[in-house]
């Protein structure tokens, strides 16, 4: 489980696009949300849209691992997508706010691995939300004026990627998904490899 945060415009977004297009075994967990859909945003691609009384009545009925109020609207993870993607032994990419992160990383512990992305600066970020022109001015101003709260649970993370570049933050997430793959208690089937190995140094070695 693979989770990234920022503050809002800092870029989680478009480095999971690049990511989810280069890793083949890494799925995104689309959230749910009574947020108005964007211009352009596409109905169970980049998110479920739902109004207020069915994201009451699916978190009533357990359906979410996480959920949080973020910017006056809700969001959540929803269990069964996951639970699927992670029994088929796939990776999945969770773009969500510091909130959920520590709700997922009560339930999922050593099996969570978070990054936090930081904008270069406070003008680049203010430039980024402004360029996305996707929100009306309040909503942009509204999510200006939480960056800092947003930032201030950058410690709670266990990378930090400050994304100047895309092409390199991608490269960057991109390392840590692979050195995270290859921690030994990762990597199952691990045990029965290496007692192969040595049996079959014993008999070379007569
Ligand atoms: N390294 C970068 N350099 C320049 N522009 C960038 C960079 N990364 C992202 N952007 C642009 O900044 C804007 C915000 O990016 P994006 O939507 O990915 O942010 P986000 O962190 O997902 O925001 P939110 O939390 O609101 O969903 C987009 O227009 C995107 O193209
Ligand atoms: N706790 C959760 N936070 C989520 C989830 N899905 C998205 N988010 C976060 O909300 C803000 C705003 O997103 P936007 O798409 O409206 O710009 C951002 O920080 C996302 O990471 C979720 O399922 N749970």
């Amino acid at each position: 489980m693979l989770v990234l945060s920022s503050p809002s415009g800092a870029g989680k977004t478009t480095i999971s696009r690049a990511l989810l297009e280069r890793e083949q075994n890494l799925r995104l967990s689309i959230s749910v949300t009574t947020r108005p859909q964007r211009p352009g945003e596409r109905e169970g691609v980049d998110y479920t849209f739902v109004d207020d009384a069915t994201f009451a009545r699916m978190r009533e009925e357990g359906a979410f691992l996480e959920h949080a109020r973020v910017f006056g609207n809700y969001y959540a993870t929803p269990r069964a997508a996951v639970e699927e993607a992670l029994n088929q032994g796939q990776d999945v990419l969770f773009d969500i706010d510091w909130q959920g992160t520590q709700q997922l990383r009560e339930s999922a512990r050593d099996d969570l691995v978070s990054v936090f992305i930081l904008p270069p600066s406070t003008e680049e970020l203010a430039r980024r939300l402004h360029k996305r022109a996707q929100d009306p001015e309040e909503v942009v101003r509204q999510r200006m004026a939480k960056a800092t709260d947003e930032m201030s649970h950058w410690a709670e993370y266990d990378y930090i990627v400050v994304n100047e570049d895309v092409e390199e933050s991608v490269r960057r997430v991109t390392a840590i998904l692979e050195a995270e793959r290859l921690r030994r208690d990762r990597q199952t089937g691990l045990r029965d490899f290496v007692q192969q190995l040595s049996h079959q140094a014993e008999k070379a070695g007569g």
